[in-house]
């Protein structure tokens, strides 16, 4: 592995049988990729706080976090991240773009049409499963 290491926790959002992905900015590292909204983990923070505060910062959003799913570690070329998924539920209010370039609410079956950010493969195959739905494409 080459390059830092990053700690990201990041959110899977169920809302109404849909889920919400984020799609990275031109001007973000991993430019237009898909992602599920989050971000690193500060020093003394734990994944949960992190997550419950990237999602105010990024798309003033209030969620419940209902349970983890298994992280994962990704190689990227110059970087390598660990994820913390967490299944979350909405609060209220409708998210609001900050940082990102668009947002889309999916049912969790078209998921994978997306173009993710790599790491992410793993885990929404991992939340496919846990949904009963086969893992249709790579
Ligand atoms: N939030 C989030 N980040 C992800 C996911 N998958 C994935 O590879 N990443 C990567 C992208 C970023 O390099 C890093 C998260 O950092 P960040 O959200 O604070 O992004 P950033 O633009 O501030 O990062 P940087 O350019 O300052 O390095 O993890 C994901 O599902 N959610």
């Amino acid at each position: 592995m080459t390059g830092k290491h990053l700690r990201v926790a990041c959110a899977i959002i169920e809302r109404n049988g849909l889920v919400l992905a984020t799609r990275r900015s031109a001007a973000m590292s991993l430019p237009l990729k898909w992602e599920f909204p989050g971000g690193k983990i500060d020093h003394g923070e734990t994944a949960e706080q992190c997550l419950l505060r990237e999602l105010v910062e990024e798309l003033s959003l209030r969620v419940v976090i209902r349970h983890p799913l298994p992280e994962h570690t990704h190689a990227y070329p110059d970087f390598s991240v660990t994820l913390y998924p967490f299944v979350c539920g909405m609060v209220g209010g409708e998210p609001v773009l900050h940082e990102h370039a668009a947002l889309a609410w999916l049912p969790p079956g078209e998921l994978l049409t997306l173009d993710w950010a790599e790491a992410d493969l793993p885990v929404i195959n991992g939340y496919l499963a846990r949904c009963g739905i086969m893992e249709a494409r790579r």
